[in-house]
């Protein structure tokens, strides 16, 4: 007899195993809280100014690439914590490789909000 998961039982749990992921960056990530609060802040203005389509679809690109990045910097910082809980130059380059990572996608994340958002203000502004 097949004791082995059925399929959609076993996509089911990876699912939950993913959502659980999830949860736990979102919780316990103070950078996550920070990527939170700047992307309510630019769907907020994506919604007042009106942003074209195509606007949305790269202010969510952003938004999901920094939201990914984050999650993957901390599961390299909790895999790094396993590995070498104790202080070793390459557990703290890996940290840092994460980390810049994160930065990166910030980083472009930004460019990509002011390319959209510049002219909307200066509309806005009158400047
Ligand atoms: N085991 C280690 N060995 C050497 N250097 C380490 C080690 N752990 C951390 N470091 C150094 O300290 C820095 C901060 O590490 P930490 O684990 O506190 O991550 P963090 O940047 O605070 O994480 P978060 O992104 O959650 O704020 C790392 O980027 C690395 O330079």
């Amino acid at each position: 007899m097949n004791n082995r998961p059925s399929f959609l039982f076993s996509r089911y749990n990876s699912f939950k195993f993913a959502f659980k992921g999830l949860a736990t960056v979102f919780r316990h990530e103070p950078n996550m809280h920070l990527h939170v609060m700047a992307s309510i802040v630019v769907v907020v203005m994506a919604f007042r100014f009106e942003v074209t389509r195509t606007e949305w679809c790269m202010l969510i690109f952003c938004i999901g690439l920094v939201w990914m990045a984050e999650t993957f910097n901390t599961a390299i910082e909790t895999l790094t914590n396993l590995v070498s809980p104790e202080h070793n130059p390459l557990a703290g380059k890996t940290k840092d490789l994460a980390a810049g990572a994160v930065l990166l996608c910030a980083i472009t994340a930004v460019i990509v909000g002011l390319i959209i958002f510049l002219p909307y203000w200066q509309t806005y502004f009158n400047v």
